[in-house]
């Protein structure tokens, strides 16, 4: 039986991709990692064969193969191949959850396989929400040994050229041991879109982004928000290793703004947060580290 929700969402059609599975195998060459370092500015990891690849900086690689042919007007593929077609337009990196057996190495192949979990309608303070949740399993053929849990979500559409309902505001409730004040100019955006080929036009395009998505800002990417909140917790401690890293953004960045990646460690325990310009949470994360 087909279950209508309040925004017209076909729930138990979506809910048939669950369980979709695709496979694929790439190797972890080096050049993304000299490019997304240069982009950073830091000069932390190494990209020589064998090392170990940072934690979080595998979303450099298995990137979309969809031809231009195959971008929604959004920028992403169209839906309805491996990802549902959830009829809710304005797509987000939710959150995610990362488990890190043994940490993937430069020169190694690698294959991803990915599952369809699970596909939930939310009532949200926003509006309504679906959430789509992917679990990839990685495994190398070294012994690079990595499990991971992605949310997207997508919110319904605005009215044209209206701002869009934002989240309610959070104030981080810890005391940052360090914080490091980031400007998100179109040159980091340009760079970490090109690097991980994502083509959302939320990240590049203002007309688009302010007029048909309803952000006043283009939108920092989720993904990088979580790599600077490890980048920045291996600079304030050398040496860590990170065993576990979950994360949720709760309100986006916009480019208009300076924001703050902050961190604090307590035990074995890393609470990372990022703020926007308000000291507001825009994305919790944890780490569990050895
Ligand atoms: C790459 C890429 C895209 C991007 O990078 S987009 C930029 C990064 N992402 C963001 O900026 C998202 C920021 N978050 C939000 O805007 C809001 O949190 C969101 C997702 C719109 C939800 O806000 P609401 O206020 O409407 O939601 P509620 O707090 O009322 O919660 C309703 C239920 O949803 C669950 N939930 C909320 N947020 C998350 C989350 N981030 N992850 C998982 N689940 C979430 C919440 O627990 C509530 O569930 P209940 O079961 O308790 O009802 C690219 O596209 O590739």
């Amino acid at each position: 039986m087909s279950v209508l929700q309040p925004c017209e969402v076909d729930l138990s059609a979506l809910q048939k991709w669950e369980g979709r599975q695709q496979l694929k195998t790439e190797v972890i060459h080096s050049r993304p990692v000299v490019a997304m370092a240069a982009t950073l500015d830091k000069e932390l990891f190494s990209s020589e064969q064998g090392a170990c690849l940072a934690p979080l900086w595998h979303w450099l690689y298995f990137l979309p193969e969809t031809p231009s042919a195959g971008l929604a007007e959004d920028g992403h593929p169209v839906l309805g191949g491996f990802l549902p077609p959830v009829p809710l337009s304005r797509r987000m990196w939710a959150g995610g959850r990362l488990e890190i057996g043994s940490p993937l190495r430069i020169g190694e192949s690698v294959e991803r396989l990915s599952e369809i979990r699970s596909v939930r309608y939310k009532e949200g303070r926003s509006g309504p929400l679906v959430f789509v949740e992917v679990h990839h399993h990685f495994e190398g053929e070294h012994g690079g040994s990595m499990r991971e849990e992605h949310d997207i979500v997508y919110r319904q559409p605005v009215k044209p050229g209206t701002p869009g309902t934002a989240p309610a505001a959070q104030q981080p409730d810890l005391q940052a041991q360090w914080s490091v004040t980031v400007t998100p100019d179109p040159k980091l955006l340009f760079r970490y879109s090109a690097l991980t080929f994502n083509t959302h036009r939320i990240h590049y395009d203002r007309s688009y982004c302010n007029n048909v998505e309803g952000y006043s800002g283009l939108v920092v990417h989720g993904p990088l928000l979580a790599t600077l909140l490890l980048v920045e917790a291996g600079r304030a401690i050398p040496d860590i290793k990170v065993l576990s890293f979950s994360f949720r953004a709760v309100s986006p960045i916009l480019d208009i703004n300076d924001f703050t990646v902050n961190g604090r460690r307590d035990g074995h325990t890393l609470s990372l947060w990022i703020a926007n310009h308000r000291g507001e949470l825009a994305m919790q994360a944890e780490a569990r580290i050895r």
